[in-house]
């Protein structure tokens, strides 16, 4: 028997692989930039163009499959995370290009298409890059170990303020040094490859995220909240380490806050 799903897989990835495409075209000419939420909030033609190119697609094969996409959402979709079968998308995450592609939690595709890697995990059957298996770091000690963050788009006075407490904390705990690839994907694909101990960030979305969560998961590692509880998809909070040890020493440094979580009623947005 095929195995269950397989053909998803496959189909997000050759999907991903296409939408690279586009993107390599589109850095060429694509200079059409606007704002959603703030004015450091922005989108281009091309993260509307890639959405719909997947969700097309996708449509086409399987037709009863639901989505969560960034910019559907933005555009007044519902952001709701049911037991249909459900792709979470974010066309361009971060300005270095990175797909996140997850399905239903079960399966997630980041394509980093300058770089061409592709990297895809299973839930329960690891996580590879190009094929080749990845595996967190083996670090145990926090001194010695790198961690990624970001300051995301929320500059709120308050929130900015916490950031950077949180930052200071982090880095004079001390740690080996601190990193952030402009991707809440392709952090957490760091952390999967070993390249990086740790990410947090607080004002991610469930489509930043839900593809590299798993890859995380799969190639060893852990998620919590940045408070240290059990790691909720919508709350817009996200930590992963190599290990709990690891995680937990960060979770002391943390100033948290509670952004309107993804799948807040449209009325409350
Ligand atoms: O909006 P896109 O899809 O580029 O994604 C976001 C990143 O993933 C965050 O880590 C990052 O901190 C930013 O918030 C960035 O906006
Ligand atoms: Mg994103
Ligand atoms: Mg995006």
């Amino acid at each position: 028997m095929a195995e269950q799903w397989q053909d998803v897989l496959d189909h997000a990835v050759a999907v991903a692989q296409k939408a690279g495409k586009v993107v390599r075209e589109a850095l060429q000419s694509d200079r059409k930039v606007s704002t959603k939420s703030s004015s450091i909030d922005l989108v281009t033609q091309t993260d509307q163009k890639v959405e719909q190119l997947i969700i097309q697609s996708v449509k086409e094969t399987f037709p009863a499959h639901r989505f969560i996409g960034e910019e559907s959402v933005a555009a007044g979709e519902p952001c709701d995370l049911t037991d249909e079968p459900t792709w979470i998308i974010d066309p361009i995450d971060g300005t270095t290009n990175f797909f996140p592609l997850a399905f239903l939690l079960i399966m997630g595709v980041v394509y980093s298409c300058l770089e061409d890697k592709m990297f895809v995990a299973r839930r329960g059957k690891g996580a590879f890059c190009n094929g080749k298996q990845l595996r967190v770091s083996d670090q145990k000690d926090i001194h010695c170990s790198i961690v990624a963050t970001e300051f995301g788009s929320n500059r709120d006075g308050g929130a900015v303020e916490k950031i950077f407490s949180s930052l200071r904390k982090v880095v004079c705990l001390p740690v080996h040094g601190v990193r952030g690839a402009g991707s809440a994907a392709i952090n957490l694909c760091l952390v999967a490859s070993g390249c990086v101990e740790a990410y947090y960030e607080i004002g991610v979305h469930v489509w930043d995220v839900a593809a590299g969560a798993l890859m995380v998961t799969e190639a060893g590692g852990v998620l919590m909240d940045v408070e240290g509880g059990a790691l909720d998809m919508m709350s817009r909070r996200i930590l992963a380490a190599n290990n709990r040890h690891i995680a937990e020493q960060i979770v002391g440094q943390i100033q948290a806050f509670t952004p309107q979580r993804d799948d807040a009623p449209p009325q409350q947005q």
